[in-house]
C-alpha cells in the first residue's frame, strides 16, 4: 500500500488523509474543504458525481417547475396576461431539464474534482473496520482505501416505498422517474403530501398530465405553518389538480395490455391511472455500507454531533454529513455540514483547537435553529426556523405576527390580486425572530433576509433600521414590525 504525498499527482494512491463516500453536493463540499486545508482526499462514487441533487432531485425538478412559474408571473399582470395565453411547450421544457442534468452525465462535475485536486474512485464503497474502505469497482474488482484521519459518509438517501400488495411487481414512479421521465403521462396519481409530492404534481400538471393527489393526512405540507398547505392546495386546485385527503392506497395492479394501473384506495374506491408516483419519504443509503464492521446498525440514519462526527464510534474518525445524518434533508444544509465537517477534520488532523461553541466555525449550529427551505409550487412557500406550533411545543414565550403580503405595494405591482401571507414568530425572552414563513408568488427570493434575521439573532429594535426598498415585496418586513408593535402587549 502506498502513501500519497499529494493526491492530485498520484491517482493510484491507496492511503489518503480523508476518504469521502458519496460525491453528492455534501461529499463534494466536504472534500473541497479538506483538500483546501492540504489534506489528501479521495471521493468514492457509485453512480454520478454530483449526486441525487444534480440528476434526480433539486436541479431537474426546478427545471421542470420554472417554465410554468414564468408563465404564471406573466399571466398575473394585466397587459402581459393578454400576451401569455398559450400552453407550455412540453418538449422544450423536457429538453431544458435534460440540459440542466447534463443529460445524466457527470463530465463537468468530474472536471471540477480534477481541478480541485480531489481523487475519484468509481464504485460502491463500504466500511471494513476503522478507517478502511473497500470499493467494489465497476469492472468487478475491489480496491482497498485507508484513511489516516477520517472517513466521511455522505451517501444520501433513496425513495421509501410503502409495502403494498402489487407494488413490487408493477413499476411505480419514485422521485427518480418524476424528475427524469422523457414522457408526459396522460394521468398521474401522486401519493404523499410532502414537498416532493406538491412540487412534482405541480410540474407534471403544468406539462399536461391529469393529476390526482392522495394524502393520508388532513392536508398538504403538514410540517409547515397550517396556512401554507391550505394556500398551496388552493393553488394546485386552481391549476386543475384533484387533491384528496384522508385516503391512501391499499393495493395496486397494472394491466398487462394497456399498462394502466388500478389503485385500490382505503375508502374502498378504485382509481385508474397511467403512472403513480410514491412521494412517501426517504431511507438512508446506509445498508450494504459495512456499518456493522464499526459497531453501527446497517440501514440506520447516523447520529452525529455538531461537527458531524458520528457518535458511538471509538477513535473519532467517522463523520457523516448531508441527508444520511437526518438533521435536514436539504442540499444547502448538506453543503453547509460538508464545509463544517471538512474544517473540523482538518483542524483535528493538524492538532488545532476546535471552535464548537454555538455558531463557532466547527459547529453546524444553523441545523438546529435556522434551516431555510423553499417549496417551488404556485404559490411558493418559504420558511426558516420554527413554526408557531413548534414554539408552543418547546414552551417558548412567543408572539405570532401575521400579515397579508398582498397589502404591500410591491406585491400588488408584482401581481394583480396578489394572495400571500407572512408569519413571524418572535421569541419575547430573546427579543428576536425564531421563525419566519412566507407563502405567495415569488416569495422564495425573500427568504434569505429572514434567514439572516434568525441566524443573526438580529434584535427587533435593529430590524427597524433594515429599511426595505420601495416598492418591493420586502416591505412586508416593515408591516410585520408595525403589526408586532401595535398588537396588545407589543414591544416594538
Ligand atoms: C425530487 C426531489 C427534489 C428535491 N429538491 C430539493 C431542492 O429544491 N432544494 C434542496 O435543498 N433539496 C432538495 N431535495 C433534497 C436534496 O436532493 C438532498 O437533500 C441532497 O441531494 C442531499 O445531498 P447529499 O450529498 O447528502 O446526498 P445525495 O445527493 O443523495 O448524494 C449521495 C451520493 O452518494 C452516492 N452513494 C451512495 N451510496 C454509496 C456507496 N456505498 N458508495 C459510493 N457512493 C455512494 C450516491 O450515488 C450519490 O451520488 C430534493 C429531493 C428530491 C427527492
Ligand atoms: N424544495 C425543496 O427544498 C425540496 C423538494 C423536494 C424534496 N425535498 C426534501 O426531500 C425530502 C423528501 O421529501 P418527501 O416529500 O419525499 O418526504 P416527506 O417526508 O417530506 O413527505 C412524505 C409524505 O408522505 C407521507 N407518507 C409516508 N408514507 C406514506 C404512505 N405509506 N402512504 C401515504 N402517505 C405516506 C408522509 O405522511 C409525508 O407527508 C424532504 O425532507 C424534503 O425537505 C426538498
Amino acid at each position: 500500500m502506498t502513501t500519497a504525498a499529494d493526491s492530485s499527482t498520484n491517482a493510484s494512491t491507496d492511503t489518503y488523509d480523508v476518504i469521502v463516500i458519496g460525491a453528492g453536493p455534501t461529499g463534494e463540499n466536504l472534500a473541497d474543504r479538506t483538500r483546501q486545508a492540504g489534506l489528501t482526499t479521495v471521493v468514492v462514487e457509485a453512480e454520478l458525481v454530483g449526486g441525487e441533487c444534480s440528476y434526480w432531485a433539486c436541479i431537474p425538478s426546478k427545471a421542470l417547475l420554472r417554465p410554468q412559474a414564468a408563465l404564471d408571473a406573466a399571466r398575473a399582470v394585466a397587459g402581459s396576461r393578454e400576451a401569455a395565453g398559450g400552453r407550455l411547450d412540453a418538449a422544450a421544457v423536457l429538453a431544458r431539464r435534460d440540459w440542466w442534468t447534463g443529460n445524466w452525465k457527470d463530465d463537468g462535475a468530474v472536471s471540477w474534482l480534477d481541478s480541485a485536486g480531489i481523487d475519484l474512485v468509481r464504485g460502491r464503497g463500504r466500511l471494513d473496520g476503522p478507517r478502511r474502505v473497500v470499493v467494489e469497482t465497476p469492472d468487478g474488482g475491489e480496491r482497498v482505501l485507508t484513511a489516516r484521519h477520517a472517513v466521511a459518509v455522505c451517501t444520501g438517501t433513496r425513495a421509501q416505498l410503502p409495502d403494498l400488495p402489487g407494488i413490487a411487481d408493477d413499476h411505480v414512479w419514485t422521485s427518480r422517474d418524476a424528475t427524469s421521465s422523457p414522457e408526459v403521462p396522460g394521468r398521474l396519481v401522486v401519493v404523499g403530501g410532502g414537498v416532493v409530492c406538491v412540487e412534482m404534481a405541480t410540474a407534471w400538471r403544468s406539462l399536461g398530465s391529469e393529476v390526482t393527489v392522495l394524502v393520508r393526512g388532513s392536508g398538504l405540507l403538514p410540517r409547515w405553518e397550517p396556512f401554507v398547505g391550505e394556500l398551496v392546495a388552493d393553488g394546485m386546485r386552481a391549476a386543475g389538480m384533484d387533491i384528496r385527503t384522508g385516503v391512501s392506497v391499499t393495493e395496486l395492479r397494472r394491466a398487462s395490455e394497456s399498462g394502466a394501473i388500478t389503485l385500490v384506495l382505503s375508502d374502498g374506491s378504485e382509481l385508474v391511472t397511467d403512472e403513480v408516483l410514491f412521494a412517501t419519504g426517504r431511507v438512508p443509503h446506509t445498508d450494504h455500507l459495512g456499518l456493522e464492521t464499526v459497531g453501527l446498525t446497517p440501514g440506520s440514519w447516523l447520529d452525529v454531533d455538531d461537527t458531524c462526527l458520528v457518535k458511538d464510534v471509538e477513535g473519532g474518525w467517522l463523520y457523516c454529513a448531508g441527508d444520511t445524518n437526518h438533521r435536514a434533508l436539504l442540499t444547502h444544509q448538506g453543503k453547509y455540514q460538508g464545509r463544517i465537517a471538512g474544517a473540523a477534520i482538518a483542524a483535528r488532523a493538524k492538532g488545532e483547537p476546535l471552535d464548537t461553541a454555538p455558531w463557532g466555525r466547527h459547529s453546524a449550529t444553523a441545523d438546529n435553529v435556522a434551516v431555510p427551505q423553499v417549496v417551488f409550487t404556485e404559490p411558493e412557500a418559504a420558511a426558516v426556523g420554527i413554526t408557531a406550533e413548534q414554539a408552543a411545543r418547546e414552551g417558548r414565550r412567543v408572539k405570532i405576527v401575521d400579515y397579508e403580503i398582498g397589502n404591500v405595494s410591491g406585491a400588488g405591482l408584482y401581481a394583480d390580486d396578489y394572495k400571500g401571507k407572512a408569519r413571524a414568530v418572535v421569541d419575547l425572552d430573546r427579543g428576536h425572530l425564531v421563525g419566519v414563513t412566507f407563502v405567495g408568488p415569488s416569495v422564495g427570493e425573500m427568504l434569505h433576509s429572514a434567514t439572516i434575521a434568525v441566524a443573526g439573532e438580529v434584535p427587533l429594535e435593529r430590524l427597524w433600521h433594515a429599511v426595505p426598498a420601495f416598492p418591493t415585496m420586502s416591505e412586508v418586513w416593515l408591516r410585520l414590525l408595525e403589526t408586532y408593535r401595535d398588537a396588545p402587549d407589543g414591544e416594538g
